[in-house]
Parts: structure tokens; C-alpha cells; sequence
């Protein structure tokens, strides 16, 4: 469906980039193209009950999300099972899903996307009942690394690297039972990602073949590696081969229970949930009309 009416939804912290240029932008192609549209700017506080008032007063046919994956994540919570359609303005530090859509991350390209581009129904995982999961989610090593990240208040591919590094140290193996077709398993595992896409925003493709309208997703389980083969793991990861590496082990489901023998910290697209024992996940098949 053609965009008629739109909300921009703007993360005006996102990403540490300048959003000066934003606003002229999405004002000259929505004149060009003869749309109807208005802004918000999210808060950090409370976002997701503001957005959802403004939208039931606006009724806007298309919500963009400007912003990084939580943004886009904020916005596709309000349209689950709707035909409300979501586009991406990729203007995070981390922009997974754009980049597995293939949305540039230049707001005159994304713009024109926004304009000229198809709706996919993409499946989304629901967590817990309580979180949802558009691209990828992970126990263990990822999320230990971005609280590393967050606590260390640098931004930056630096500091990027620098906790990537320091996590890679203080790596861990942990216990868990997964259960899913019926199967329980016991586990050791550095982490596991319930992956509803490929990659991660960096390009690791940790999840290859998968696509995100096949009604399911992936449990990707990395087992135990010892730090001298860390390196071939790295490079079959942006190679796209990782499926062939002996500790790696994908396996694909609709829904899955991982116990886990001590509480692991979770994070959801980017964003940290806090220490879990018990994780119930779930496809919720074609739930969110995106613009790709
Ligand atoms: N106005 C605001 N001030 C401060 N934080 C905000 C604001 N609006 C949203 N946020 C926070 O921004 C985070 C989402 O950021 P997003 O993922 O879109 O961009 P990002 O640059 O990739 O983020 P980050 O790298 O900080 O995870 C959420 O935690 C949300 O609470």
C-alpha cells in the first residue's frame, strides 16, 4: 500500500548523529510526493502509551521510525496485526533491521523506499509475553557484551570493540535445557540467539538462509569455543559460512522454552531486559507490515 498519511516517530538521541537536516527532509519529499504527515518526538519516558495517543487522534496510515532497532522496535509493538504499515529511517547506532531489509541508512534513499517500495509481513518473536523481537535476541556472550558497552558511557566503534574485547576475557559457559517439538535438550553454550534475521548490524551473519516471513525463526546455539579458534569462528561469521563450524548448531522452530540453570541476562533487539531463568518464545507469523 502507497503511504498516504504519515508519523514520523524520531528519536531525537539515537545514534549520535545530527538530526538538523531530518525534519527539511521529510518535509521536501512529503510536499513532492503530496503527503500528508506530522512528527513525534519520543521522550525516552513512557513512549509507547504517548505514540499510541497520538496515532488514535492522527490515524496514520504508515508509522516511521526514525531511530535506531529500539526505536523501530517501540514503533512495531503499536502495530502488531494491523495494516498499519512501518517504514525505517535507519538513524541508530545500531540499525539491524535496516540493514537486513536493505534500507540505506541516507535519509533521502530511505525516504524515497518509504514512497516507491513493497510491504512485506514480516513475523516477529513474541518473548515472555512481554517483549517482542523483530531481528535478534540473545543469553550470553552478545548481551553481557552490550551491558560492557553501556556501563563503559563511550560510544563509538571503539568502544565498540573495546568491550568486545573485554567480554571476549571474561567469556563464560553456561547450562541450559531447551525444549522445543516435543525434544528436551541439555545445553552448554557461550550463547544463544533466537534469531528472526541473519545478521547482526556490524554484517556477522550468525544465522544464514533465514528469512523473516518463514513463519519461523532460529535457535542458534554457540557452543563452548575455545579462545584459539574464536578468530575462524569470526571470519566464517562474515564469511556466511558459520553453519558449517563445529560449534555452531542452528536449529529451526516456532517456539521454543529455554530454562536456564542460573539467570542469564537477556537483551532483545539491542536493548537489555534484565536477568531471566525462564524464556518462552514464540513466532507470531506475518505480524508487522514493514516497508522494504
Ligand atoms: N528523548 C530521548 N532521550 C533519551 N533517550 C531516549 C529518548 N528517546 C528515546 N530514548 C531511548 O533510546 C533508546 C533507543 O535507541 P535506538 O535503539 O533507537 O537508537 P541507538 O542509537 O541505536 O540506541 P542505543 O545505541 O542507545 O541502543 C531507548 O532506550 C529509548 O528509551
Amino acid at each position: 500500500m502507497t503511504p498516504q498519511k504519515l508519523l514520523f516517530i524520531v528519536n531525537p538521541k539515537s545514534g549520535n548523529n545530527d538530526k538538523s537536516k531530518l525534519e527539511r527532509t521529510i518535509a521536501k519529499a512529503c510536499d513532492k510526493n503530496k503527503k500528508e504527515y506530522t512528527l513525534f518526538y519520543t521522550t525516552g519516558e513512557n513512549d509507547l502509551d504517548k505514540i499510541k495517543k497520538e496515532q488514535d487522534l492522527y490515524q496514520a496510515d504508515t508509522l516511521v521510525a526514525c531511530g535506531g532497532d529500539g526505536t523501530v522496535n517501540l514503533v512495531a509493538e503499536l502495530l502488531l496485526n494491523s495494516e498499519i504499515q512501518l517504514g525505517i529511517i535507519p538513524l541508530g547506532s545500531a540499525n539491524g533491521l535496516a540493514y537486513e531489509l536493505k534500507i540505506e541508512e541516507d535519509i533521502e534513499s530511505s525516504l524515497e523506499l518509504i514512497f516507491r517500495g513493497k510491504t512485506i509481513s514480516m513475523d516477529v518473536i513474541k518473548i515472555n509475553d512481554q517483549h517482542i523481537c523483530l531481528h535478534l535476541s540473545d543469553l550470553g556472550f552478545n548481551a553481557k557484551m552490550i551491558r560492557d558497552f553501556e556501563e563503559g558511557g563511550e560510544r563509538g566503534m571503539l568502544a565498540y570493540a573495546r568491550s568486545f574485547f573485554s567480554s571476549l576475557m571474561d567469556k563464560t559457559t553456561s547450562e541450559f535445557t531447551v525444549e522445543f517439538k516435543g525434544e528436551k535438550k541439555d545445553i552448554k553454550a557461550d550463547m544463544i540467539v533466537m534469531a528472526n534475521a541473519s545478521s547482526y548490524g556490524t554484517g556477522a551473519v550468525i544465522n544464514p538462509g533465514s528469512k523473516l516471513d518463514d513463519g519461523s525463526f532460529e535457535l542458534v546455539v554457540f557452543k563452548p569455543i575455545p579462545i584459539r579458534d574464536l578468530l575462524s569462528l569470526t571470519l566464517e561469521s562474515f564469511l556466511g559460512d558459520i553453519k558449517n563450524s563445529p560449534y555452531v548448531e542452528i536449529f529451526r522452530v516456532e517456539k521454543v522454552n529455554i530454562h536456564c540453570k542460573e539467570e542469564e541476562l537477556l537483551q532483545v533487539d539491542g536493548e537489555l531486559k534484565g536477568e531471566k531463568q525462564e524464556i518462552n518464545a514464540e513466532i507470531l507469523k506475518g505480524a508487522l507490515k514493514v516497508i522494504s
